[in-house]
């Protein structure tokens, strides 16, 4: 069996990577619900779609195929079975276990086609989009100031995180933060039926747990090494277990957990270090310390299916050591200056998209970064961000690779 994901780096050239256009779920955030569904501003969709369409045919223009979640999940809900039990449990899991509003729902999404589904899921269900009497307590009780019944899943265009790519399998992920839950259940339909990837595809660590990790944390350094941010969206022992998963059942034999602050600037470990060639990497200055250190734990496989793990400060001597190099060469987001960092790490300064080693796609607002890489020998493709960016959410945010070449 060939699995049709693929992926052993950060940095192999980039083959198939998959991606959401934002729809109309982003002009489904308010002023009131805008902290709740993670985002600062409200994009304006019509420029925000030019820019995503910019950044999809750059991907192209360079060699990748570029596939989308909205049309991989309307064909894997084509049948109606399958598309009854996603419905069932979308409901439920936006808190409609049963009563009049959980009915009304279900009928109302299982009248559409697949593709207006996963459109309705994405963009979310108003109480004036039913007919709805409120003939039970419940509904009573869900009877709030707020429009959706259904919220709109405005993060979606952020495909990195709920899933993550890791060698020949995936990790399906239990999200942080309701906004987003919902959408790891689109990649867990997408994995068992649609065709390209049903049956194929070994999955590392499901959904189905309290512990949560994200996409955005989950860099795949090398074929046997991985790196994990321990933030505010994924756990230390989400992190333990999807370790013990990996050495149990793939050739990955270490993963370095690294400690950022948890914060919603910095909410992935890719908000502040990325690995963008054999031996560089992109890092805030703020998460070091003055001389450099950071606090990261190296998990390896122990006995009887446990893990064993060591703590270290200095980053640069562990990626040496785990990458096999001698020398790691760490490019400062915004120069290190004190203002301009944190100015451009706000907008994704850090959150680099390596096609292939050495070569990236980054934001263009965020010159001062891109020079830097540049006089570092990177070659950098600037894609356009000013609505894009409103989401906190950078070019890795927004790209779920599924094939690169090895290195
Ligand atoms: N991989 C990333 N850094 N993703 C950024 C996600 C941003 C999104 N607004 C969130 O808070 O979830």
């Amino acid at each position: 069996m060939t699995s049709p994901i693929h992926v052993t780096s950060e940095i192999g050239k980039l083959k198939t990577v998959m991606l959401h256009r934002p729809g109309r779920e982003i002009e489904n955030i308010t002023p009131d619900s805008m902290e709740r569904l993670l985002f600062d501003d409200i994009p304006y969709l019509p420029i925000a779609q030019e820019e995503h369409d910019f950044f999809a045919q750059t991907l192209r223009d360079n060699g990748a195929e570029v596939i989308y979640t909205e049309d991989l999940a309307a064909e894997a809900l084509a049948d109606e079975a399958v598309r009854n039990e996603f419905i069932e449990r979308q409901v439920v899991e936006a808190g409609f276990v049963a009563g009049v509003t959980h009915d009304a729902l279900v009928e109302y999404l299982k009248a559409l086609t697949p593709a207006e589904l996963v459109t309705r899921i994405y963009e979310g269900i108003r109480k004036d989009d039913l007919e709805l009497t409120i003939l039970d307590l419940a509904a009573v009780s869900e009877n709030t100031e707020w429009p959706f019944l259904m919220d709109p899943l405005p993060n979606a265009y952020f495909t990195r995180d709920p899933q993550a790519s890791i060698g020949d399998g995936m990790s399906v992920n239990k999200m942080t933060f309701p906004a987003r839950q919902r959408e790891s259940m689109i990649t867990e339909y997408i994995l068992k039926y649609n065709a390209r990837f049903a049956g194929k595809v070994k999955v590392w660590r499901d959904r189905n747990h309290a512990s949560h990790i994200e996409g955005g944390d989950e860099l795949v350094l090398s074929d046997h090494v991985v790196a994990i941010g321990i933030s505010q969206r994924t756990t230390a022992d989400a992190i333990q277990d999807i370790a013990k998963s990996l050495f149990a059942n793939s050739d990955y034999d270490t993963v370095i957990a690294i400690s950022i602050p948890h914060n919603h600037a910095m909410m992935h470990l890719d908000t502040v270090f990325t690995m963008i060639n054999y031996d560089q990497f992109t890092v805030h200055p703020d998460i070091l310390t003055e001389d450099g250190k950071v606090d990261n734990w190296v998990l390896h496989p122990g006995k009887d299916g446990e893990v064993t793990f060591e703590h270290h400060t200095d980053i640069k001597e562990v990626l040496k050591k785990a990458l096999g190099k001698s020398e790691i060469d760490l490019i400062p987001t915004g120069n290190g200056d004190p203002i301009v960092a944190p100015r451009e790490q706000w907008n994704d300064g850090s959150n680099t998209l390596a096609i292939a080693p050495g070569e990236v796609v980054t934001y263009n607002r965020n010159y001062v970064s891109n020079a830097l890489l540049r006089e570092h020998g990177i070659l950098v493709h600037e894609v356009r961000s000013s609505e894009l960016s409103r989401g906190r959410g950078g070019p890795r945010c927004m790209s779920c690779p599924i094939v690169r070449e090895d290195i």
